[in-house]
């Protein structure tokens, strides 16, 4: 079986003039010609593999660069596919073959989430990093292996490393240098950059789709979402654009059906209503949560989150729960005529409770009373 190696990536390929992507590029500039053990951090999607693509391109390297990701390929199997095997290794060791080690000799080994590498193959990372000797499965006889590593991790390793799952020997090791890749809602201003490197690329990627060009309203939509796909989602974004704008320049409203913005809010609202008119008042003593479900029993049918966890993508739940709470606070509002008095009374806060959390949101009640 060949081995995966992945198409080169010019330096120029990753777009952004943030602050953040400014210093990434520096830092891809100044460590790439040297053969140190890189670690690139940063959320799903935010663009690692490209940074160590970049770092390849640059280093000069003659041999391929070599992906493996440790946390698809089964744990029983990592091994044999990193160090390679002899005949008759395991049942159904049929023929020799390389590892991925070897097949990145003279060039990049990129071993993708590395948080997720098995502690006894750490071991075994550790002493191939110390010695640059590698032995198949199978055999005791010694090849010297010539690599550049690179690692990367959407986990937090700091944290695996205290609760035993990963060796901080190891860790030391590997992060020589740490190339942090931020997510895209801390460096929003690269979106227009963005988009038009991306559009390129789908434009030449032989799918046929051409993203459609974007209108300012568009845009300021777009700047105000918050990614939580980071840079695949935006591409992601772009191609279902391409399918379903017919070609007509991307606006506000288009912005928000595609990204099923409206939808999440008048969900949420529909939620809302239904909790504010379940919640017993003083006018209605009498009602009973046998008359009514209570709002936990509402949000026990509500499927999203299952699908938002599943997904993959980086879920905050922080920013989620405020914006929910947000939601809240404004319908509320707007269900009370902008009363602060009665939205309390709706939200079961106290005035003094719901008038900090206005402040704290910048929300202002004309109709304070
Ligand atoms: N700065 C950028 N400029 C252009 N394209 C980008 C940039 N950052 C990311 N991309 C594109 O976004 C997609 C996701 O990037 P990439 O695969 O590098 O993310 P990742 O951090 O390695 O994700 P994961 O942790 O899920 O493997 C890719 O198609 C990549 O080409």
């Amino acid at each position: 079986m060949a081995a995966p190696s992945v198409q080169f990536t010019n330096f120029e390929a990753i777009a952004g003039s943030s602050p953040a992507v400014t210093q990434m590029r520096r830092e891809i500039d100044s460590v790439s010609q040297y053969n140190v053990n890189v670690l690139t951090t940063g959320p799903t999607g935010a663009g690692k593999e490209l940074v160590v693509q970049a770092l390849h391109a640059k280093s000069g390297r003659k041999g391929k660069l070599i992906c493996v990701n440790c946390a698809a390929i089964p744990r029983d199997l990592l091994e044999a596919e990193l160090f390679g095997h002899e005949k008759g290794a395991f049942t159904g060791a049929s023929t020799s073959r390389k590892g991925r080690f070897e097949d990145a000799a003279q060039g990049t080994l990129f071993l993708d989430e590395i948080g997720d590498m098995p502690l006894e193959l750490q071991a075994k990372l550790l002493r191939v990093i110390e010695t640059r000797k590698i032995s198949r499965l199978g055999s005791n006889a010694e090849r010297p292996v010539d690599f550049r590593l690179v690692c990367a991790t959407h986990k937090n390793l700091g944290d695996k490393l205290h609760r035993g799952g990963f060796r901080e020997d190891l860790l030391y090791r590997l992060s020589v240098v740490v190339i942090h890749v931020p997510p895209l809602s801390d460096r929003i201003q690269d979106i227009p950059e963005l988009i038009v490197e991306i559009s390129t690329q789908i434009e030449n990627d032989g799918s046929d789709l051409v993203p459609p060009p974007v209108e300012l309203d568009g845009m300021e939509e777009l700047m105000r979402y918050d990614w939580p796909g980071n840079v695949r989602e935006l591409k992601n974004f772009l191609q279902r654009a391409a399918i379903f704008s017919r070609g007509k320049p991307l606006n506000r409203s288009m912005v928000r059906r595609l990204l099923h913005l409206d939808e999440r809010r008048d969900e949420e609202q529909a939620f809302l209503r239904n909790a504010i008119h379940n919640i017993p008042t003083a006018v209605d003593q009498t009602t009973t949560s046998e008359q009514h479900p209570k709002p936990f029993e509402v949000e026990k049918s509500n499927t999203s989150a299952i699908q938002t966890l599943r997904s993959g993508q980086r879920f905050r739940l922080k920013t989620h729960l405020e914006n929910i709470e947000l939601n809240y606070i404004t319908t509320a509002l707007e269900l009370a005529d902008s009363s602060v008095t009665r939205a309390a009374q709706m939200l079961s806060l106290k005035r003094t409770t719901l008038i900090a959390k206005m402040r704290k949101y910048g929300i202002f009640s004309e109709a304070e009373n």
